[in-house]
């Protein structure tokens, strides 16, 4: 049924359980997923359980296990905070601003022409509600919180879910596999012996 197209999600509960409907069907919808994220109105009272921040770099915040279809996370960006250029594992990323802004820059694969220098596609900045959207045919990306003063919240739907990624040197191409963890899970800080 298509009648989450004209459903406009009231809570982040209910974002939550018209994603789960979107992806028990075994096609996904890109611009559906995309636009009924952006159709949610970011309320900092649904998710500040889930917003977990560090002083050194962002953390991942396990929201929801999607029935093992997708993962559903918060990203708390303190200032100045960044990811490396990085791939998403041959699946679907959507990432959504629920909280100030975050750059996000596009890149091209490494590519022999350019001595695997990787090349900058296009840049812009992410606004509050905005659902971005990228797979690895589209390309690589960074995504960074360039303020000084504002920290930034993002909700990442990943499916399939995946817990590795390769980051990339801009300069040379070289790459490595990076294992991704979570800060905390279900609002409960990741015990540290275990780390996931
Ligand atoms: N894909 C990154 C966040 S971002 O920079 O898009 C992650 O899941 O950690
Ligand atoms: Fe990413």
């Amino acid at each position: 049924m298509d009648h989450t197209e004209v459903l406009k999600p009231q809570t982040l509960d209910e974002l939550i359980q018209i994603l789960h409907d979107i992806f028990s069907s075994d096609k996904v919808n890109v611009e559906e997923v995309q636009n009924i994220m952006e159709s949610y109105e970011s309320n900092p009272l649904e998710w500040m359980k889930y917003a977990k921040f560090d002083p050194y770099r962002y953390t991942r915040n396990l929201v929801d296990e999607g029935n093992g279809k997708f993962n559903l996370m918060i990203l708390c960006w303190g200032e100045g905070h960044g990811s490396s250029i990085h791939d998403h594992t041959d699946s679907h990323c959507f990432l959504k601003i629920l909280q100030g802004n975050l750059k996000e820059t596009l890149y091209d694969w490494p590519q022999k022409k350019t001595n695997g220098k990787i090349v900058k596609k296009s840049e812009g900045v992410l606004q509050l509600d905005q659902c971005a959207y990228i797979n690895d045919s589209i390309g690589l990306h960074r995504v960074e919180n360039t303020s000084h003063t504002e920290t930034a919240v993002s909700l990442h739907l990943y499916s399939p879910p995946f817990d590795h990624c390769q980051t990339f040197d801009q300069r040379t191409g070289h790459k490595n596999t990076v294992k991704m963890t979570f800060w905390s899970k279900f609002g409960e800080r990741t015990p540290l012996v275990t780390n996931n």
